[in-house]
């Protein structure tokens, strides 16, 4: 049952459209990458679906939560039978947040001389303070402060919970950021690039994060190194100029002709093992940037 889709999804960013009429469906459970040469619009999808962008045209619309005991979370009545859509096109990024799309940020998104703890306690009580669900409103601060020790643990960052946010090393603040998302009790989770700067001694752990919180969310990634990407998709989408040019299982994107050409340009396991030397993330949203990149990329990944 898919809990997430785009229809028609565009954005124009004067003559360029970064991305072209996207239909796309994520469904419960899945775990779906989205791969692209630079400048190929994965960024702006992901802006797209958040809110942070509004589309030229076209919807983005989540499917209605329901609650462990089964009843609506937002109160209202179901529209089309047993699944209704919320649509959230031109909702903000808190309201889409409200609504369970939460996206792990390629650019560090923490409060830095905060400890760890506190930073996903703060992101786990700004969800509670306005979430539908009233268990959480009642419990207060403690319920959130064990709320975040119980993820910090899941990221594998309990022993660091009392350290303030910037001494924590690349890889760290990767899964700090993972935990900042998960505490805001995310369905569908985005994580962006969550090995960008990590050291290659580390991918294992970060393919052993994301596969975690793959079994009980839905998750769509969006991840240059191609090892990862093949190691733990379900399913992987390719943008190209904005356009979807291919959509299925791993194996099948791999050996896709028009993907090969594209992308991955001859791609082997064990090709893109370090992302360290990774372009300065905020790049790719700055205006032209990567729009006069080859959209071929030369054959190599990112
Ligand atoms: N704010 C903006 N103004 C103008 N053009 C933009 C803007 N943001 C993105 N673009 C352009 O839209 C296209 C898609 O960019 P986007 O950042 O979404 O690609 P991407 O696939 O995420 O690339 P990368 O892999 O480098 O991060 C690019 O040509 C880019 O230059």
């Amino acid at each position: 049952m898919a809990v997430l889709r785009t229809e028609g999804l565009t954005k124009q960013f004067g003559g360029l459209t970064a991305v072209d009429d996207v239909d796309f469906e994520l469904a419960g459970g899945e775990l779906c990458s989205l791969i692209g040469p630079n400048g190929a619009g994965k960024t702006t999808f992901f802006d797209l679906l958040t809110g942070a962008l509004d589309p030229t045209a076209g919807t983005v619309e989540v499917a209605v939560r329901e609650d462990t005991d089964g009843e609506r979370a937002d109160g209202g009545s179901a529209t089309g039978g047993s699944v209704g859509w919320i649509d959230i096109t031109d909702a903000p990024p808190h309201a889409t947040a409200q609504q369970g799309l939460h996206r792990s940020y390629q650019v560090t998104n923490v409060f830095p001389t905060s400890t760890v703890l506190e930073n996903v306690r703060i992101a786990a009580q700004a969800h509670g303070d306005d979430s539908f669900r009233a268990w959480r409103n009642v419990n207060g601060f403690e319920s959130y402060l064990a709320e975040a020790r119980q993820v910090l643990e899941r990221v594998g960052l309990g022993g660091k919970a009392d350290a303030p946010a910037e001494t924590l090393s690349h890889g760290e603040k990767r899964q700090l950021e993972v935990g900042i998302a998960l505490a805001g009790d995310p369905e569908v989770l985005l994580l962006d690039e969550p090995n960008a700067g990590v050291s290659s001694e580390s991918v294992d752990d970060i393919i052993a994060l994301i596969e975690d919180v793959a079994t009980d969310h839905a998750v769509l990634l969006v991840e240059h190194n191609m090892d990862i990407v093949m190691n733990v998709s379900d399913r992987i989408v390719v943008l190209n100029r904005g356009e979807v040019i291919a959509d299925g299982p791993p194996d099948a994107v791999r050996d896709d002709p028009a993907v090969q050409e594209a992308y991955l340009g001859g791609y082997e396991p064990g090709d893109v093992g370090d992302d360290t030397d990774a372009e300065d993330p905020g790049d790719a949203t700055e205006e032209g940037d990567a729009a006069t990149d080859d959209p071929a990329g030369g054959g190599e990944p990112g």
